[in-house]
């Protein structure tokens, strides 16, 4: 699937960041449109800080952000990208003594719902979106983490936002919840942008549109999927031992050696890469070699 043609929701340009001593941004850019764009990268890579500006919590020290269509250096204009972004921060901060319906009705007042009828209509309709009407009336404390993450999920799509970030939605999720997780992110970008980090190159795989790969701040890669995969034709190689030459390699469950590397040997039995081996082929010696 390609990147949906049309007006990018979201313009990063040359975008810079520090925290003291630690630049956790130096200079990222990317665009994202209508679908699902993956953020990947190492940790440290920066990601949540990028999400954050995306959120406008925080404001680039260099560069230029332009968020549906607005700048979010501008008092008015940031008003204006609020209303129309669902945020999930990576830890959401759940007051665990609410119950789910209290929690996001407390997100709602404070994104100026005022009208309490309206409120709670729209409180009702995003948790049966994520599929939670029936343990709306339950305290947080006592949800499984799946169902928190709903919660969070639920909390970001008030307002039908045009704009959706999500940091790590599928983090700590088991292969289920994770795949049910997945349905409501496809759902959810039907006809909006939604820019989520993660480290699972499976998700990012089966969900994504677009991909951006950062690492120590930069945009290493910035493209579609099928453009990361093909960045490693000719790279993936099986063979019955791990080869010196390969990058990386790992014994399958077959006994054979998945090895990734620059270089395969003369008649090599090359394999089709998966956007995993891309990823690690293109983080190169940043990622973790597994014995083999
Ligand atoms: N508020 C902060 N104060 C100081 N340093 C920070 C702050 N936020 C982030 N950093 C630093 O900036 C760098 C990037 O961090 P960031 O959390 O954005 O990375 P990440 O890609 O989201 O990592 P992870 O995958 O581990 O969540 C790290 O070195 C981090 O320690």
């Amino acid at each position: 699937m390609n990147p949906i043609p049309g007006p990018a929701a979201v313009v990063v340009d040359e975008v810079t960041k520090s925290f003291g001593r630690t630049r956790a941004l130096a200079g990222v850019s990317f665009t994202a449109s209508t679908g699902v764009t993956g953020l990947l990268g190492p940790n440290g890579a920066g990601k949540t800080t990028l999400l954050r500006m995306l959120a406008t919590v925080l404001g680039p020290d260099q560069g230029r952000l332009r968020l549906l269509g607005r700048d979010p250096a501008d008092s008015e204009e940031r008003l204006e990208i609020r209303r129309r972004l669902g945020y999930l921060p990576q830890e959401p901060g759940f007051h665990r003594g609410f119950t789910a319906f209290e929690f996001v009705d407390y997100v709602a007042i404070l994104k100026e719902m005022t009208d309490r009828r309206e409120r709670h209509d729209e409180v009702r309709r995003v948790l049966a979106e994520v599929g939670l009407e029936s343990v709306s009336g339950k305290r947080i404390r006592a949800l499984s983490g799946g169902m928190r993450r709903r919660v969070g999920l639920a909390q970001a799509l008030l307002g039908d936002p045009e704009l959706l970030v999500l940091d790590e939605p599928t983090v700590g999720l088991d292969p289920e919840q994770r795949l049910r997780f997945r349905e409501l992110i496809s759902r959810a970008a039907e006809g909006r942008c939604v820019i989520l980090s993660t480290h699972q190159t499976e998700d990012v795989a089966a969900l994504c549109n677009a991909i951006v790969v950062v690492r120590a701040g930069r945009t290493l890669f910035s493209g579609t999927p099928a453009e990361l995969v093909a960045t490693a034709a000719g790279r993936v190689w099986l063979d019955d031992a791990r080869s010196p030459d390969a990058h990386l390699a790992w014994r399958t469950g077959t006994g054979q050696h998945r090895n990734i590397g620059e270089v395969p040997p003369p008649g090599a039995q090359l394999v089709p890469p998966t956007v995993e081996d891309a990823y690690l082929l293109l983080l190169g010696d940043e990622s973790v070699a597994v014995p083999a």
